[in-house]
Formats: C-alpha cells, sequence, structure tokens
C-alpha cells in the first residue's frame, strides 16, 4: 500500500529545485502580514515587479521586444499595464494590450486593474472575450483580451495598428493562439517599428524566446546602423516574490488522485490555520467526484467548509461565487481545472494542492482524432499552480507526487499545443490573414507536417480552400469571418442553402458553451427523464432546437429551466451568443430563415460541416462499437447522448472525449448518401459500401 504523507502529522520540508536554489524564496517575516489595511497604492509598490518600474520602462523604450520573466505574483500582469501607460504609451488614442490564454484571466486581471486604478471597468480599462466586449473605443486605454481575440482584431487591422505595446503574458503556456500570434507579431514588427511587443511569464525559457524574435541581423540600416529600437530582444529578470510558498511532497506515488486530493484537504483543515484551499483536478467529471466525496460521504465530509467547483463550462454566478469572500468561520475549498492555473488571485487561498494532472489535447493525424486525455502537467504548469498561494500571505504547495518524479521525471515545459492539436482552425485564421505559405511560416515551434496537411486537406474538402490551397471566395472567407471551429461555421454556411440557418445557429450557440443541463449531483436520474422529455430521434443537436425552442416558450423563464434541469445561465449564454451570430451571419450574406420543423434539412447541414466525423455501426456489442470512416478508429456513443443505445447505424459527431473507451459526444443521425452529396472528394463510394452486422 502506498504511504500518504499527511499535512501536520510529519515535519513539513522545503526542498530545493533541481537548479540548487530553495524553489520558493521565503520571506522575511514581516511580509506575513499581508497587506490588511495598505492602501492600493501602497500594496502596489510593495509587490517585487515595482522595483523594476524604471527598468521596464527604459527597456520597452529602447527595444522593440522585452522578455520579462518574474516569479508568480510579482505584478507582471496587473502592474506593467498601468506603468506603461503612466508612462504615456497611452496618449493619442492609442491603446495597451495585454493578452491571455484563459478568458478567466482576462476578467479577473481587467477586473482587478480597474479596480487599482480607480476607475469603471469598460471604460478607461477593458476585456474582450470571446463574444463579449467590455471596451469603449473612444475611452479603453489598457485592453485586456484572450490571445485568439487578438487574433480575430487583425482580420480588420493586420497591423492591429491602435495597439502602441502587446503584452503577450503567460506565454509559457504556448497555447495554439499564442504561438500563432508570436508569428504574426514578429511579421508586424517588421512593418511597424515603433511597436514594442512584451513577452511575460514566470516560467518562460527566455533564450530561445529572444532568439526566435531577434531579428538584429536583419534589420541594420544601410550604414549598417540599427534604426530606431533595438532589434535584439532585451531579457529582464524580475527577482522575487511577494509571500513564501513552502512545498511538500507525498513520499510515496498515489494511486487515486481524488482520493489523495480528498484527503489531503480535510488533513489541511483538521490540522492547519483557515486560509482557503485551491485544489487542481483535470475535468468537471473529477471535480463532480471530489465534491461528492467532501460533501456526501460520511467518512469524508467535515463540517466548515464550503466546496465550489471551478471550470470554463461554469456559468458565471457560479464562477462569481469562488471569488466572493470567506464566510467568518468558514474555509472555502475551490476545485479547479488549470483554469486557475495561471494569472489568477484567489484572495483567501493560501493553500494549494496539486494532482499533478491535466486534460490536454492530442490529436493524431493518422486518425483525424483529437482526444482530450488526462496527462502530467509540466514543471511550469506545477509552478504556476503553487503560485496561486501565497499572494496575498504566506501559502502551502502539497503536490501529489513525489519529489523525486518532479525532479526527473516531470517535463519542463511540456508539448506546445500546436504540436499537438488538429489545426484545421490555426491553418483557415493564418489564411484569411494572407499567409500563404502555411509550410513555411516562421512558428515558434513547428507543427508536425502531418497535421497541417491534413488540415488543408479538410479545408479543401470543406469548400474552404481552392486548388491552390488559397481561401476560396465567397465561401472561405464567409467561414473565415465567423468566430467558431470552420466546421460549425461551415455548418451555418450550409444552412442557407438548405433554408435553415436560424435552427443552425442556434445549435452553434449551444455546442460552444460546456453543458445546457444542470447536472445536480446524485439527481441523475432526474436529469435523465428531463432529457426525455426533449429527446429527438434525429439526436442530439435536434434535441437542443427542442430545449431552446421551449426556452422561448417559456418567456426565458428561469422556473421552466429549473423545472427541467437546464441551465438557466447557459441558456441566457446560448440566447446571447445566438444573437451575435444572427448578426454576424446577417453581415456577411446569410440570409435568416427557419426551416419549420423540417429536420432532415438541418441534419444535411450539420453533416455539410461535421462529414469528417461520420461513423458507421459495426456491432451492437458494449452498447454499440461504431468506426470513424475515415480512420477505422473504434469508437462509441457517450452515456449522455439521446441516441446512447439507440445506435443509429450511421452518425456524426461533435468532439471526441476519451476515457476507457473513445465516447463521441453531440451525436446525430444522418443518411450515408448525404456524405458523398456534400464531400465527394472526401469520401470516394466504396468507402460507404459495406453495411453494419
Ligand atoms: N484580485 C486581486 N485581489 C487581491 N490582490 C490581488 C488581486 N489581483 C492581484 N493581486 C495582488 O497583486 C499581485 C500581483 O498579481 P499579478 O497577477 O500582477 O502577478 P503576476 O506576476 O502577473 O503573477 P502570475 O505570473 O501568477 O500571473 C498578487 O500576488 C496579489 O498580491
Amino acid at each position: 500500500m502506498s504511504r500518504f504523507w499527511k499535512p501536520g502529522t510529519e515535519k513539513p520540508r522545503l526542498v530545493d529545485d533541481e537548479e540548487g536554489g530553495v524553489l520558493f524564496y521565503t520571506a522575511s517575516s514581516s511580509s506575513s502580514s499581508g497587506y490588511g489595511h495598505a492602501s492600493m497604492e501602497k500594496q502596489r509598490q510593495r509587490l517585487p515587479v515595482f522595483k523594476y518600474r524604471t527598468a521596464i520602462l527604459y527597456l520597452v523604450e529602447t527595444h522593440a521586444t522585452t522578455i520579462i520573466v518574474g516569479e508568480t505574483g510579482s505584478g507582471k500582469t496587473t502592474q506593467i499595464p498601468q506603468y506603461l501607460k503612466e508612462a504615456g504609451w497611452a496618449e493619442g488614442g492609442r491603446v495597451i494590450a495585454c493578452t491571455q490564454p484563459r478568458r478567466l484571466a482576462v476578467q479577473t486581471a481587467a477586473s482587478r486593474v480597474a479596480e487599482e486604478m480607480g476607475v469603471k471597468l469598460s471604460e478607461e480599462v477593458g476585456y474582450t472575450i470571446r463574444f463579449e466586449d467590455i471596451t469603449n473605443s473612444e475611452l479603453t486605454r489598457i485592453k485586456f483580451l484572450t490571445d485568439g481575440v487578438l487574433l480575430r482584431e487583425m482580420m480588420d487591422d493586420p497591423l492591429l495598428s491602435k495597439y502602441s505595446v502587446i503584452m503577450v503574458d503567460e506565454a509559457h503556456e504556448r497555447s495554439l493562439s499564442t504561438d500563432i500570434l508570436l508569428g504574426l507579431l514578429k511579421k508586424i514588427q517588421r512593418r511597424r517599428p515603433e511597436l514594442r511587443l512584451i513577452i511575460s511569464s514566470a516560467t518562460i525559457e527566455a533564450k530561445s524566446m529572444a532568439s526566435f524574435f531577434d531579428t538584429s541581423r536583419r534589420r541594420l540600416g544601410r550604414d549598417g546602423e540599427e534604426n530606431g529600437p533595438r532589434k535584439n530582444p532585451a531579457i529582464l529578470s524580475v527577482e522575487g516574490r511577494g509571500f513564501n510558498v513552502q512545498i511538500f511532497y507525498v513520499e510515496e506515488p498515489v494511486s487515486d488522485y481524488i482520493r489523495a486530493a480528498v484527503s489531503t484537504v480535510n488533513a489541511i483543515h483538521d490540522e492547519e490555520p483557515m486560509g482557503d484551499i485551491l485544489v487542481f483536478l483535470t475535468g468537471q467529471d473529477d471535480i463532480d467526484a471530489a465534491i461528492q466525496l467532501l460533501t456526501e460521504d460520511p467518512h469524508s465530509r467535515k463540517q466548515g467548509l464550503i466546496v465550489l467547483p471551478l471550470y470554463s463550462g461554469l456559468p458565471r454566478g457560479d464562477q462569481d461565487l469562488v471569488f466572493s469572500p470567506t464566510p467568518r468561520g468558514k474555509r472555502k475549498v475551490v476545485i479547479s481545472t488549470n483554469i486557475a492555473e495561471t494569472s489568477l488571485t484567489l484572495e483567501g487561498v493560501v493553500y494549494v494542492v496539486d494532482s499533478g494532472f491535466s486534460k490536454q489535447r492530442f490529436y493524431n493525424p493518422i486518425t483525424d482524432i483529437e482526444n482530450l486525455v488526462v496527462a502530467p502537467i509540466s514543471k511550469a504548469s506545477a509552478r504556476q499552480r503553487a503560485g496561486r498561494a501565497g499572494r496575498v500571505r504566506p501559502g502551502k504547495c502539497y503536490r501529489l507526487y513525489t519529489e523525486e518524479y518532479f525532479i526527473n521525471e516531470m517535463s519542463a515545459d511540456g508539448i506546445s499545443e500546436m504540436q499537438r492539436s488538429n489545426l484545421v482552425p490555426c491553418v483557415i485564421q493564418l489564411k484569411a490573414l494572407g499567409i500563404d505559405n502555411i509550410l513555411g511560416f516562421d512558428w515558434p515551434a513547428s507543427p508536425s507536417p502531418e497535421a497541417l496537411i491534413r488540415a488543408l486537406e479538410v479545408l479543401y474538402s470543406l469548400g474552404i480552400l481552392d486548388d491552390d490551397a488559397k481561401l476560396t471566395s465567397p465561401a472561405g472567407f464567409q467561414v473565415a469571418e465567423i468566430p467558431l471551429d470552420p466546421l460549425v461555421s461551415k455548418m451555418i454556411l450550409a444552412s442557407n442553402d438548405y433554408g435553415c440557418s436560424e435552427e443552425a445557429i442556434t445549435i452553434a450557440a449551444v455546442l460552444s458553451i460546456q453543458s445546457i443541463w444542470f447536472s445536480d449531483r446524485g439527481a441523475q436520474k432526474e436529469l435523465d427523464e428531463a432529457k426525455l422529455r426533449f429527446a429527438a430521434a434525429e439526436g442530439d443537436h435536434v434535441t437542443f432546437l427542442n430545449v431552446y425552442k421551449g426556452f422561448i416558450q417559456s418567456g426565458k423563464s428561469s422556473n421552466w429551466c429549473h423545472k427541467n434541469h437546464i441551465n438557466y445561465h447557459s441558456m441566457r449564454k446560448v440566447d446571447e451568443i445566438r444573437q451575435q451570430l444572427r448578426r454576424i451571419a446577417q453581415r456577411i450574406g446569410i440570409a435568416l430563415k427557419s426551416c419549420e420543423g423540417d429536420m432532415q434539412v438541418v441534419r444535411k447541414a450539420v453533416t455539410a460541416g461535421f462529414f469528417a466525423n461520420a461513423c458507421r455501426l459495426e456491432s451492437f456489442s458494449h452498447n454499440g462499437l461504431y468506426k470513424t470512416v475515415r480512420g477505422s478508429q473504434e469508437v462509441y456513443i457517450h452515456p449522455s447522448s439521446v441516441l446512447f443505445r439507440v445506435n443509429p447505424k450511421w452518425v456524426i459527431f461533435h468532439s471526441i472525449v476519451s476515457t476507457d473507451r473513445q465516447y463521441m459526444r453531440n451525436v446525430i443521425a444522418i443518411d450515408p448518401s448525404w456524405l458523398t452529396d456534400v464531400a465527394p472528394q472526401f469520401y470516394q463510394h466504396q468507402q460507404l459500401n459495406p453495411r453494419p452486422h
């Protein structure tokens, strides 16, 4: 049996990192009083980055690119944009941009900076995430946004001309959008020497990033002298962090990280002084399981704990609870995915419990399947997670893996998303920005040629690229204008021909949020019954239409949602996204039209977008074994689908989740002849002939 170290029962160890220095520098005891009643301005001045204010402003002035590495919590995200503004970089109508890989980080950083500046969020300080623009084109001077949104802005303004400085924060995450953005910003710099870039992170490999941006040899003036700012990037290392974070490791590997996380939370609650706990698990399933153990299991339930989930699909109201102050005498436990890993400050958090895992995308170009799989995190992520403690007072981080594993086996940075994703969205984005030679694009880390070729092939079959691999006109340009996965956008475009754009837009809106169902723990039976009231024989997409229709007929009533186990906040969001998509559709020439209940045309429109995800029933064993038509991969219908156990012969799925098997989520029944109608180049007849048995 593995021996599980329990906090409080043995002496905590403060450990050294692999470079020999103390992993987390211990702040002097005077800092442990926290900021308490200090004024906001004093708080700002106590952050480690404050000592570097002049140096940062000097480097930004004199260098085209500045790379800033500073511990988590040192003040990079919240302070640097303010320093830039104070130094005049937002004068003359210019804007300072700060990008984040995650939506939640964008929202919280913008709120914090607005609060520190004493201004209303949406005016001088604002933010933009997909489907939510809290800025004012006249007033906003500091703008937080996801890197994906900044990429979209390039479609209207390829040189991003309104920005004076663009700070790419948390660059170590190497999200798909961050990498595309870095490649494009490097191009823009050549055309806009006055633009300044800041690349910041706690854990970035500064030297390789610097060599990527180093254009000094290419940019010498005629006489060999440099013009304007220096083209070789400056690297600044911000020393120090706010507060000490002690790191603890388990002595033996744990076999069940959910149970280990729960027992660690309970041990902290029993043994440690007050302070909230942030637990990192991998996804909603894990989180629900841990919450169930912490709140319902008589062996592990504790008094005085307020247990809250945090994941990207959580409705806004529930997310806000996480940020609300903890009532006196209680301890909040936030159980989160890696959404809380970077940039976030949860004020009451003193303890972090790190499972060592996260859900990551992995794409296989051979099978053409992108999976979300639970995989070990990198050292960079582990440091970010630990950095969520010790932000407003000293903290502790409990790692549910051994120290030896951390030092010897955990990879330093992990694999960038670019190298493990389906590249269809990335390729269309670059094409829309006029980058024709995708294979020759200057990537910070090159994607696999197979994945790129596969993406080109899919886009060609969708009619989005022509024989010269250029965007088709108008279809390719129209699809690129819709801020959704190109397969969903193609479905909307095709719905124009089938006369069902209203339905396709509703489906697209539902697919862009995590779930419209309210999954109350322990109420699975009631949820299943509620689903049956809306279930359509054609599949999940048509079921969504039934739910949306019911919601509208109820007058968008929260009561109606409650009675039907439907998440009211999600439906409000669907309605909002739907309105935005309708506006975009009209702008690009799609007629808004309903097919008035003719579900065959809706299914054809779905097929026109998702034909690459077609599957054929192979056998009824194990509740229905399917194989993908293109890659012959074994897949099953997910139990949450209305088609689970119904098993139509031919289906199309929206996405795959992997647990013990590969499960198709959001499934619709189709007629195989539609596949050759909508994508003759992709499907040759002979592939579709064998009958299921
Ligand atoms: N919402 C908040 N409430 C209270 N304090 C906050 C808040 N946001 C930031 N702070 C304070 O400002 C400090 C700096 O935060 P900031 O996000 O700028 O750091 P950072 O260097 O960007 O960290 P990271 O690398 O983790 O994103 C925090 O450690 C915390 O003390």
